[in-house]
């Protein structure tokens, strides 16, 4: 077991040219930055960066120390770059003139390339701060029951009230049962039903709807705090977004379908492939990649994570891209080693933006139960989450896990995971949730 979460850094001799860290200047030469040019309608459906290896973070200096140096003037671009690029291109698309390549000897720089067609990426627009088109709210809205509705908090409450008509402690203990089966946890649920039950010794319910009406204004109050949507700063340039989770939680897959939602907004973004252990996790994102036309920086697998956020952070700032999102490999909260390796990349990506990353997104998986607290509770003290997305509601899970975890953290739910399609992660909505697990004749 120790094995499968050894990590196996690449033993590339830390002289040889393929290993140097480039500057921004370098970078910037190599992935242009052109105003407008995603509007020209020969853009490149799908652009897959894949970054030169570069030596690993661990040799750099930690945060007070000097990075790479960064040179005052221009400077060629390496012929090394200019390969790793032409290499990756290649991979994606025939081109028709491909770019002579250059030896190291004369190496040209890129902006003075003949007129054949680039065969970089398409450059991404110039990062203008003009409010998104936001996804439509009626498609935000729909389809909540029907992905929730197979839930055991859905179907625990289905029949509740056909099988207990009447007001009395019965219902109250079959509540409290239900809440509990669904994974609310013991504290939410006993806050919970302690309230119904004061509030039915005061005669308050006419009836057993109004006693569900009131469990509804009640699940509404513990999650609306939490509601709150990811903001993207297009003052941050990019806006980082780190995401982080155990083992097989969807973090690869939530990237791929943020990717969509951004781009469908018209953002210019980037992907960082930081997912080095899993076999098929570079592959998998680079797929996603291509699908939305968004460009992945990756140095593949075993490499090391800390680098591949740190080059693409150069790269994503050398092209003015908005929003970049770094995957990492899925690790258990109880290995501290693993856990350790999140608050290096961390480090050195604020090592190139202080403030980043802006949001540390941990996914969770919706059918985890009550284990979900201590993964949350374990990487906020190793990174300090900002946000959550809770996948794989739909179908068999119980879904109770977010009220629980919204009463002991606070922290800001930004998405949910209702299926494996692009579509469906929604921004968290607290009443299209918890109208979806409770019974319809609340009228939701
Ligand atoms: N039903 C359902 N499946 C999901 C959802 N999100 C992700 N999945 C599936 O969960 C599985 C694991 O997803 P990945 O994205 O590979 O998980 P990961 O966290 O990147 O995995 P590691 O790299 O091993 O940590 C895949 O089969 C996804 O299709 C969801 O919201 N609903």
């Amino acid at each position: 077991m120790a094995s499968f979460f050894r990590r196996k850094k690449p033993e590339t001799p830390a002289s040889s040219p393929s290993t140097r860290r480039y500057s921004t200047e370098e970078l910037a030469a190599a992935f242009p930055s052109t105003e407008g040019s995603c509007d020209e309608p020969n853009e490149k459906p799908a652009a897959v960066v894949e970054a030169a290896p570069v030596k690993s973070p661990a040799a750099t200096p930690e945060p007070d120390g000097e990075p790479a140096s960064a040179p005052t003037e221009p400077r060629p671009v390496p012929a090394e770059v200019v390969a790793a690029a032409l290499e990756v291109d290649s991979q994606l698309a025939p081109r028709p003139v491909p770019m002579p390549m250059p030896t190291p000897a004369a190496s040209p720089p890129v902006q003075t390339a003949p007129e054949s067609p680039s065969p970089l990426p398409a450059p991404a627009p110039t990062v203008v701060d003009k409010p998104v088109a936001p996804a439509p709210a009626r498609a935000e809205k729909s389809g909540w029951r029907e992905r929730l509705g197979g839930s055991l908090f859905a179907r625990s409450f289905g029949g509740m009230f056909s099988r207990h008509p009447k007001l009395d402690d019965d219902l109250l203990d079959e509540i409290e049962t239900a809440l509990i089966t669904a994974d609310v946890g013991v504290a939410a649920t006993t806050d919970l039903v302690e309230d119904l039950r004061k509030r039915t010794k005061a005669r308050e319910f006419a009836d057993a709807n109004a006693l569900l009406g009131a469990l509804r204004s009640d699940l509404l109050a513990l999650l609306k705090p939490v509601a709150v949507p990811l903001q993207i700063d297009t003052g941050a340039k990019p806006f980082v977004l780190l995401t982080v989770g155990v083992n097989g939680v969807g973090k690869t897959t939530t990237i791929g379908k943020l990717a969509k939602r951004f781009k469908d907004e018209g953002r210019p973004l980037m992907l960082a492939a930081g997912d080095t252990f899993r076999a098929a996790a570079v592959a998998q994102l680079q797929a996603w990649g291509e699908r939305n036309g968004v460009p992945v920086v990756a140095q593949g697998q075993n490499a090391d994570a800390a680098s591949v956020a740190f080059d693409a952070l150069q790269a994503a700032k050398a092209r003015g891209t908005q929003v970049l999102i770094a995957d990492t490999a899925g690790r258990l909260h109880t290995q501290q080693g693993l856990m350790a390796e999140l608050g290096k990349i961390k480090r050195v990506l604020a090592k190139l933006d202080p403030a980043a990353p802006h949001e540390v997104l941990m996914v969770i998986d919706g059918t985890t139960g009550q284990n979900a607290l201590s993964q949350l509770r374990q990487f906020h003290a190793a990174v300090g989450v900002t946000g959550l997305v809770v996948t794989k509601l739909d179908g068999s899970a119980k879904g109770g896990v977010v009220f629980a975890l919204a009463r002991e953290f606070g922290i800001p739910i930004r998405f949910a995971g209702i299926g494996e399609r692009p579509e469906d992660l929604r921004v968290f909505d607290a009443e299209a949730f918890v109208d979806a697990l409770l019974p319809e004749t609340l009228g939701a």
